[in-house]
């Protein structure tokens, strides 16, 4: 682990999904693979297509068609039904939930924290994924890709979360792996902390500066205060 020492009050944790919860490349690589073959288009590497996850699933099938050609709007929107309906079908074939998150969330709920899933991932795979995994029951609130007008790396669903549960948002703490997260989180106001294992493309996350790095999700543990947060909700 790698912290700037900071403690952080964290009565609302906002936690990315893709990435930072669940390892979901090898299915949504799948999916994508299954389009561009459909489509007599060459499949590609996992690596290449994980670097594509992040900004919502319509732009992870854009970016995989540009591989050999760009797409128009009306191909984009027919790829993805396909895309759709194969991952629908196939959303937990492979991916898994990272060592640490349910201890994790486990222990943020026994500390009266709350916990939400932010999200660029559509909804309709959203909540059967979290199902599925059996991590639903964790969060007090989700919000993915499509909940609001607009997505992460807009602060709209970090503010969102904050007000909703009566918070300001430098109380509350993201949790991610992306740019996405870190432009977001500093566009909210609210402190971020970084796993080192997510989907970050080339870059090292530590470029993206966030508040804390982290190993594993456990670690997260280390750097939050704690004091009661029970009476503090609905107290902006
Ligand atoms: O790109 C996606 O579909 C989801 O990405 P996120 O969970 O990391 O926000
Ligand atoms: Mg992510």
């Amino acid at each position: 682990m790698t912290t700037t020492g900071k403690r952080f009050r964290a009565k609302v944790v906002l936690l990315d999904l893709d990435g930072t919860l669940v390892d979901t490349a090898p299915d949504l690589a799948a999916a994508a693979n299954h389009v561009l073959r459909k489509l007599g288009r060459e499949p590609a590497e996992m690596p290449v297509i994980r670097g594509f996850i992040g900004n919502g699933v319509r732009e992870l099938m854009r970016r995989a068609l540009c591989l050999t050609r760009a797409p128009t709007e009306a191909e984009l929107d027919e790829a993805m039904v396909d895309f759709g309906a194969y991952y629908a079908a196939h959303l937990t074939d492979h991916s898994r939930v990272y060592p640490g998150v349910a201890e994790t969330l486990e222990a943020l709920k026994a500390q009266d924290r709350r916990i939400v899933c932010i999200t660029n991932k559509a909804g309709t795979f959203t909540e059967p994924l979290l199902d599925t995994l059996g991590l639903r029951p964790h969060f007090d609130l989700v919000l993915s890709g499509d909940s609001l007008p607009r997505k992460k790396p807009d602060p709209l669903p970090l503010t969102h979360a904050a007000t909703h549960f009566g918070v300001q948002p430098e109380t509350a703490l993201l949790v991610g792996d992306s740019r996405n997260d870190t432009e977001a989180a500093r566009a909210a106001g609210m402190p971020v902390a970084c796993v080192t294992y997510g989907y970050h493309g080339d870059q090292p996350v530590a470029e993206l500066q966030p508040d804390a790095l982290l190993d594993n999700l456990l670690e997260l543990l280390d750097i939050l205060e704690h004091t009661p947060h029970e009476r503090d909700f609905g107290k902006v």
